[in-house]
């Protein structure tokens, strides 16, 4: 099988001659070569509340190194998801493929509902992004029971493994929302940790954005301009790079840095911070076209019904603000976000 019989069809003409009625948009063209950026580094093992204040208000991400996590786990998940990602297409499709799976395929956009399924977009968007991965909600792995066990064993490695990382990623979300709170002076008591940022919403992603021939025309984006909806997110990448942050009005490039991981804060912690602190905004842009990048990324939310109130935000639920993203990826192919809720900005709604 060559590789491209494991990327979506969709996928196919555009990575190998760059078809100009392929219906991937080509973002602009690159005037400026972004640059390299060092990103603040916190170590997770003596961590300073002094840096890590200035990391989430001048930046909202950092590298985190100490972090725990064994590198002998995170080489075996990138090992074990990478090859079911190389997997043929259609066998991709149907691994998750039973009404009891909690967990998904998806392609062509990061962009999925509550269940973990694609979300058609609105005819604004671009069509297509040059990515594909796999949704797990932690909270339902252990229900996970692979119908597929005797063609694909390693699914069951990949839900060992996953859970093991989960576990992993989960205690260092908790651990760092609890300094952060403190950096904030945020008052915890009671359960409000645990509403704040609610283990059993968390996700993790994995993804694999193709390789491209040299032939391909112009520059595929792999993953748009956003801000993450998460309270923290967590990301491994592998060493191929290609995140990019915005800081001030520029773009610049997060080179990968072995046995590390990165931490970027999402909107909720924009929002619960009443904006002292940034969700920061972010996109994937390979510029090595010759070799696939794959990341792992945890997500964390506030429980569903969790009243966010902040001064300069109408006070909602992040139930409401999930639905707001979902309709605006529906009718305008993209997400808004905060200025949704934002009575300064003409996005309120
Ligand atoms: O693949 C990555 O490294 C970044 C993914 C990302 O930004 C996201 O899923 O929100
Ligand atoms: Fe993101």
């Amino acid at each position: 099988m060559s590789i491209s019989e494991s990327y979506p069809p969709a996928f196919r003409r555009v990575i190998s001659d760059g078809d100009p009625l392929a219906t991937v948009e080509e973002v602009e063209p690159v005037l400026v070569q972004d640059e390299d950026i060092q990103i603040p580094v916190i170590d997770l093992e003596r961590l300073d509340k002094d840096i890590l204040r200035e990391a989430c208000k001048e930046w909202g991400i950092f590298r985190l190194v100490n972090h725990g996590v064994p590198l002998a786990l995170t080489s075996r998940l990138q090992e074990i998801s990478g090859l079911l990602l190389s997997l043929p297409f259609e066998t991709k499709r149907e691994l998750f493929a039973t009404v009891k799976s909690p967990l998904s395929y998806f392609w062509g956009t990061p962009a999925l509902n509550p269940s973990g399924d694609a979300l058609k977009r609105g005819s604004q968007a671009s069509n297509v992004h040059m990515l594909e991965g796999f949704n797990v909600p932690l909270s339902k792995l252990p229900t996970f029971i692979s119908c597929d066990d005797d063609h694909n064993p390693k699914l069951e490695s990949f839900r060992v493994l996953i859970e093991e990382y989960g576990r992993h990623i989960t205690r260092i979300a908790v651990s760092l929302f609890e300094d952060i709170a403190q950096t904030l002076n945020l008052e915890l008591s009671g359960n409000r940790r645990s509403e704040y940022l609610s283990e059993s919403t968390g996700l993790i992603r994995v993804y694999r954005y193709p390789w491209r021939s040299d032939k391909a025309a112009g520059e595929a984006l792999g993953m748009e301009v956003h801000t993450d909806s998460s309270v923290i997110s967590i990301l491994k990448e592998d060493e191929t790079g290609g995140l990019e942050i915005m800081k001030g009005e520029e773009w610049f490039c997060v080179k990968p840095v072995a046995n590390t991981l990165i931490v970027n804060l999402g909107d909720m912690m924009q929002a619960i911070s009443d904006d002292e602190y940034k969700s920061v905004t972010h996109r994937v842009k390979k510029k090595n076209r010759e070799t696939e990048r794959h990341s792992v990324c945890y997500f964390v939310f506030p429980k569903r019904d969790c009243g966010i109130k902040s001064s300069n935000y109408k006070p909602f639920t992040y139930s409401e603000f999930e639905a707001q993203v979902q309709a605006d990826v529906q009718s305008l192919g993209t997400k808004i976000g905060l200025p949704r809720f934002s009575p300064n900005s003409p996005f309120f709604n």
